[in-house]
């Protein structure tokens, strides 16, 4: 299945999934060989000219005992990151789907750490996200001291925003309105900020009430998503960390609704949200050649994006928070 012809790149299969409209390529790395450079991964996530999507997602045998995979994400602009936590509900069921496992409590292991997966009814995924990170060297974010709160400079403007890992780094700013947030222009500039030496995602809370939020977020390497998982615990632990928030929050994104509980410093983070798995693909690679340019389709162009076209559509499987 998964054999090249001479002189062509090799099949890769996937699947199209997404949590909430944070969208992934996720491709069984244990099953298929696989490798892709940063200007291919830039190449399929075009929206375009690719398959489009937020992050690619791969699944890899584990590197450490009592852990059943490793968790690898990338961002639409080719880098590699630490943690995806829409991803990771995806993941879990990607691997019972692929029948990879049949387990229902799945470990994984990413970046920062091991994370846990549990798979409830309906394509429901509760994820223990692990304790997020205050500490200003380790986000990375430069400050002299830990705050709840910093001010920081973008622009001759000052603004407020809290600074937390979830295995990645983000900045949280507690706004009046996420409908008239100014996420299109601070996002931006904050993500680059110098004070977030890794870059940063930059979320754009919204109190409603001691249980409800609304968030907007703009991702590092990906530009404003529908929903961002880490960024909505982040978020969470932002607002009781100001004390806005009691511990269990029902967190709107613009593509739906994630329940985040967290029980205060030194306790996890948990993440409970839907999966949808859209459609599985397989697409041509073009090996390790240097990106071609553009041709047509019927002159055999060998771009990835362009001969993914055997899709075996399914009809599209959503699960309701
Ligand atoms: N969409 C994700 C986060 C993906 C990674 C992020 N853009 C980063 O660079 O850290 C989520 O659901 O958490």
């Amino acid at each position: 299945m998964n054999q090249p012809r001479r002189g062509q790149g090799s099949m890769l299969n996937f699947t199209k999934m997404h949590g909430l409209g944070n969208d992934f390529m996720v491709v069984d790395a244990i099953s298929q060989p696989f490798r892709l450079r940063p200007e291919t991964i830039r190449e399929l996530a075009d929206r375009h000219f690719g398959i489009g999507f937020d992050q690619l997602l791969v699944v890899e045998p584990p590197g450490l005992p009592d852990v059943d995979f490793r968790y690898r994400i990338f961002n639409s602009d080719g880098s590699e990151v630490e943690q995806c936590g829409n991803g990771a509900r995806c993941f879990a069921r990607f691997v019972r789907d692929q029948r990879l496992t049949n387990k229902k409590v799945i470990r994984v292991q990413t970046a920062k750490g091991v994370i846990e997966l549990r798979v409830g009814r309906g394509g429901m995924v509760t994820v223990d996200m692990g304790v997020p990170e205050l500490n200003p060297p380790a986000i990375p974010f430069a400050a002299d001291r830990r705050k709840d709160v910093y001010t920081v400079e973008v622009g001759g403007e000052i603004v407020e925003l809290s600074a937390v890992s979830m295995g990645n780094p983000h900045g949280v700013l507690v706004v009046d309105d996420v409908d008239t947030a100014p996420v299109g222009e601070l996002g931006p500039r904050l993500e680059n900020h110098p004070r977030f030496p890794a870059r940063a995602n930059i979320g754009f809370l919204q109190i409603v009430d001691r249980t409800h939020a609304r968030l907007r977020v703009f991702e590092r390497g990906s530009g404003e998503t529908m929903a961002c998982g880490s960024g909505a615990c982040a978020a969470v632990v932002a607002g009781c960390l100001r004390g806005l928030l009691d511990n269990r929050v029902d967190v709107e994104l613009k593509g739906g609704h994630l329940v985040i509980e967290w029980q205060g410093e030194g306790s996890p983070v948990m993440m409970e949200g839907p999966t949808s798995s859209v459609f599985e693909g397989q697409l041509r690679l073009p090996g390790d050649q240097p990106p071609r340019r553009r041709r047509s389709t019927r002159q055999g162009d060998t771009r990835p994006g362009h001969q993914r076209q055997q899709n075996r559509h399914r009809q599209p499987v959503t699960s309701k928070p």
